[in-house]
């Protein structure tokens, strides 16, 4: 069975942790350096429902738990089999939605919603696991980023979009709702505050070259192109230093993320002073419970 019709099957392998998932699909290249982690659900535009989100979470846990990798690609499978409509993300699915989130539910329509399951906004959860997991996520956008897939195409490290295909529209304000952590205020960090307010009050619809000169996204590809691009750019990312990228994501997040952006870029800087001879004189010392001799260690300048 064909996964998407951009999809490369000579490039990918099934990812371990995706058995029996449905909404979303989860691929390693052959090294297993790249993650490729896709809605699978073009028939509603890859809208998202609860049991698309635990399966994308546990994807890119994966991910971030295997030290192999170092990029994620997060796309949508395509086109619509009903319209030939192509889609990154349109965001929670609008059947579904409870008064208290989005609800589990058997079928696709409202009627089939379990009540004895409390409804989930855990999409944010997602948004955080992409924005402080150590490694380059990139969205690579085949067409509609919209709604709560617009949030995350702005959360995600890059992205890449089709010339053709890719469009950008923010619905939230049309169906009530409001991303007002990452998927705004973030948003106006990158492209500036009017523009990101243009796109929440207005929610009108952007191509990938309008949202390229906006600085919202990296880069406006032909469709045709647009994996083999992000693979070829994950290679590039690959090339350099794991360390330094890792440094790098977290020093760019530090400014807009308060103490948690902190705590995750200090966290890294601590693993690496435990790697110096003073923090090992530090641990010994206690241990072999004698004074720590830091003569070696000068005040660095
Ligand atoms: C995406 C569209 C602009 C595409 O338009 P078009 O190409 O004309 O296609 P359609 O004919 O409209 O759609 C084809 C088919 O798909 C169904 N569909 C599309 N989107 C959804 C959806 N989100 N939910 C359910 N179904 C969907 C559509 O009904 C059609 O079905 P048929 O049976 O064939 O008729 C356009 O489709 C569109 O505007 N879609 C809705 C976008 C939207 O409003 N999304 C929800 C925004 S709110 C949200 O995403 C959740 C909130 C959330 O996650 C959040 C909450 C709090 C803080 C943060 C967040 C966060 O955003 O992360």
């Amino acid at each position: 069975m064909t996964v998407s019709e951009l999809f490369d099957p000579s490039a990918w392998v099934v990812s371990p942790e995706s058995e029996g998932f449905a909404d979303i699909t989860s691929h390693r290249s052959h090294d297993g350096r790249i993650a490729r982690i896709a809605f699978d659900r073009p028939e509603v535009r890859n809208a998202f429902r609860p049991a698309t989100v635990d399966e994308l979470y546990r994807a890119l846990e994966a991910a971030r738990l295997d030290s192999r990798v170092g990029v994620v690609l997060l796309t949508g499978n395509g086109p619509s089999a009903k319209d030939g409509g192509w889609a990154f993300c349109s965001g929670g699915d609008q059947r579904i939605r409870g008064r208290d989130g989005y609800r589990y539910a058997e079928g696709e329509s409202a009627a089939s919603i379990d009540p004895a399951r409390a409804g989930r906004l855990h999409i944010l959860e997602v948004q955080r696991l992409i924005r402080f997991m150590p490694k380059v996520v990139i969205a690579v956008v085949p067409g509609w980023a919209a709604g709560g897939g617009h949030s995350l195409h702005v959360v995600c490290d890059l992205t890449i979009a089709s010339t053709e295909h890719a469009r950008f529209k923010q619905t939230d304000a049309d169906v009530g709702s409001f991303d007002a952590g990452y998927g705004s205020a973030y948003m106006a960090r990158q492209t500036g505050q009017k523009f990101a307010r243009e796109v929440f009050f207005l929610a009108r619809e952007y191509s990938a070259d309008r949202a390229l000169a906006a600085g919202a996204i990296n880069a406006s590809v032909p469709h045709a192109e647009l994996e083999s691009t992000a693979i070829e750019w994950a290679r590039e990312i690959l090339g350099k230093s794991p360390t330094a990228i890792r440094m790098l994501k977290y020093a760019f997040n530090a400014v807009d993320d308060g103490l948690v952006g902190q705590q995750l870029f200090a966290g890294e800087a601590t693993r690496l002073a435990y790697g110096t001879d003073e923090a090992v004189e530090g641990r010994d010392s206690f241990l072999e419970k004698r004074d720590a001799d830091w003569s070696p260690f000068p005040w660095a300048f």
